[in-house]
């Protein structure tokens, strides 16, 4: 027991991206000393690359020496190439041009999932910490580490005489997947899916505890529809085995394979809508998965309109609701750029996903390299083609929702939530999900200046009706008191509705507190659209020039006034060195000019998504 039969897995050169090419790149860097590794901001030196840590135990190499990430070729030395044999490669170029998703991928990266998180998590004392990663693991030292490891998981122990295992139906850098079958209690005769997880891969007390939350996550997720339901965790000496819902239907990644790279605009919104419905119902519990990709969805059947399954939570995360985070998990292809500049929060996931959705309509990758390198300077800095075929003939609607998903600054990409009533999606067929988004803002709202608020309320009054579908949908969650209002008692309601465990674990009611102000008022859906918008997010928007100026005008009639340089500045929280440039932000007659207003609406600084301020 314990090893199930299976297929030989594909090589590389098998000219086939396999789900063995998952690509999962994790940092070779030891992150529990990530304070010293923190970037800042991107060094023009390297052409706008993240000023990524040095590696210390990673072999210079060709391709990527100045990078520290593990290299995606780890099949021999010199430079091996991703392509089947007989292909040459193109040079990587800055702007890549249309690459055919048919491409193979590279060889999957060395997986070592570090954790720099562990080491930031104050609110966990008992977290294991975990020294650098030795410089070279010798077998005697790796044999001492071991032996202080606990790899008890309290799980079943009963695996055997519980589930009948049969043939491996998957691989990934973690664990294989098999086919079993229930032989007793409520799921006897029942055919599931066994990820196995093999302890002696687990060498550090990081990737045991990688372990427990990816169960403990799955386990608290389970039971959305378009989750993979969790059944059971048991272990043995060697092994972990999580039970979970069998997906005969392939990955996401075959069918768009099979459909020669591309989906049909209808057919993506089907598959997008999915998506996004389990993500945002992810985000609102408190969890990121860090790892979107056509790989980690399966169908429950071959059934063209089979429903679609997220699985495999082994790089996700709890995050608080004010917690950003810095180590560097995720697949190349797929990663954000904030990941890479190591402070990152729920949009990452959001990037992803227009990254699939990208993939979906034209067959090919947005960024696009030979190296992992190459990927990352694309993901920071290249646009995504959208002018070369099929693109002229794919609907504004489609481009303009991609592009809000590919924003590069995080602050600007829509939520899933929000995604999910953009007018290419929009439709009665699928419900709208709370979204933990406004209650950020609103929290930040109800601590803004009276004159702050002004602003926001003249900004909600220029909202075109793309907008308030949205916040339409969000104050009806809270269900509004027969007033037509809401309260404190609302948000903590419309997030107990929909509370699983994970909530505790990322800590998500806590935003509730910071609202107390509204436990002795009420807000009506007008002022609920003030304090729910997000200026970077409107000025995203292609009429963003006509907004601002629409919402200056009512700006004007209620909310302007004369108001100091000094008094500016306090209001910003700006000290005197602010001055001068406040000054153009004033009239001739004392009050904000149209450019104040819209710099005023926008808070302190105006910065790119290099931003990696800590909260
Ligand atoms: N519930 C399931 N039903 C059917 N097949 C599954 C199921 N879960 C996983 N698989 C298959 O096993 C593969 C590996 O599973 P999973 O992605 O969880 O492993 P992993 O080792 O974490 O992978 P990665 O290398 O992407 O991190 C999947 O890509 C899929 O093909
Ligand atoms: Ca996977
Ligand atoms: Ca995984």
């Amino acid at each position: 027991m314990g090893q199930c039969y299976g297929k030989t897995i594909p090589t590389a050169d098998s000219g086939r991206p396999t789900t063995t090419t998952t690509t999962t790149i994790t940092t070779a860097v030891a992150d529990s000393s990530s304070s010293t590794h923190q970037s800042p901001a991107p060094s023009a030196a390297n052409n706008g690359a993240p000023n990524l840590p040095s590696v210390k135990n990673t072999p210079a190499r060709s391709s990527a020496a100045a990078s520290p990430w593990p290299s995606p070729y780890p099949h021999g030395g010199g430079a091996p190439s991703p392509l089947p044999v007989g292909v040459s490669p193109s040079p990587a170029r800055s702007t890549p041009g249309r690459r055919f998703f048919k491409r193979p991928f590279p060889p999957p990266s060395p997986a070592k999932h570090i954790k720099a998180s562990l080491a930031r998590r104050f609110g966990h004392p008992k977290t294991p910490r975990e020294g650098p990663i030795p410089e070279d693991g010798t077998a005697a030292a790796e044999g001492d580490r071991q032996q202080f490891l606990d790899k008890n998981f309290g799980y079943n122990k009963n695996f055997g005489a519980k589930f009948e295992l049969g043939k491996e139906v998957g691989r990934g850098h973690f664990g294989h997947t098999c086919y079993a079958r229930g032989k007793k209690g409520e799921l006897k005769d029942q055919p599931v899916a066994v990820k196995i997880i093999s302890k002696a891969k687990m060498t550090t007390a990081i990737s045991i505890e990688d372990v427990r939350r990816e169960v403990k996550i799955l386990k608290a997720l389970s039971g959305h529809r378009h989750l993979v339901k969790f059944y059971d965790a048991c272990e043995d000496s060697n092994h972990v085995y999580i039970v979970m819902e069998l997906c005969e239907g392939g990955e996401l990644l075959d069918r768009i394979l099979s459909r020669g790279g591309r989906y049909t605009e209808e057919d993506a919104k089907l598959i997008v809508v999915q998506i996004l419905s389990v993500v945002a119902f992810c985000h609102l519990q408190g969890v990121v998965h860090r790892d979107l990709k056509p790989e980690n969805f399966l169908f429950t059947s071959r059934s063209e309109d089979a429903d679609m399954k997220l699985i495999d939570f082994g790089l996700s995360d709890f995050i608080r609701p004010d917690e950003r985070l810095n180590d560097i998990v995720g697949s190349a292809y797929y990663v954000a750029p904030e990941v890479l500049h190591r402070s990152y929060s729920l949009e990452a996931d959001i990037w992803s996903i227009g990254v699939i959705t990208y993939i979906l309509l034209c067959g090919s990758r947005p960024f696009w390299a030979r190296t992992e390198s190459g990927i990352f300077r694309a993901v920071l800095r290249a646009d995504p083609n959208f002018e070369d075929l099929p693109w002229p003939s794919v609907s504004l609607e489609a481009k303009d929702f991609v592009k809000r998903l590919l924003n590069k600054d995080y602050r600007k990409r829509m939520t899933a939530a929000q995604a999910l009533t953009h007018p290419w999606l929009r439709s009665e067929s699928h419900p709208i999900p709370l979204d933990i988004l406004i209650y950020k803002l609103v929290k930040s709202y109800l601590h803004a200046t009276p004159f702050k608020r002004a602003a926001l309320k003249a900004l909600s009054k220029a909202l075109t009706e793309d907008e308030l579908v949205y916040l339409k949908a969000q104050f009806m969650l809270l269900e509004p008191n027969k007033d037509g209002r809401v309260s404190l008692e609302n948000f903590k309601m419309a997030l107990l509705r929909n509370a699983t465990d994970a909530m505790k674990e990322s800590r998500v009611p806590e935003a509730l507190n910071a609202m107390a102000p509204l436990a002795y008022r009420k807000m009506d859906f007008e002022e609920f659209c003030a304090a729910a918008i997000s200026t970077y997010q409107l000025e995203a928007l292609e009429g963003w020039e006509q907004i601002a100026s629409t919402a200056f005008d009512h700006f004007e009639l209620e909310g302007n006034r004369m108001i100091s340089v000094e008094e500016l500045a306090r209001e910003l929280n700006l000290g005197p060195t602010a001055h001068s440039i406040l000054r153009e932000w004033i009239r001739g007659d004392g009050k904000l000019s149209l450019l104040g207003f819209t710099k005023f609406l926008h808070g302190v600084t105006v910065r790119s998504s290099s931003n990696t301020r800590h909260h």
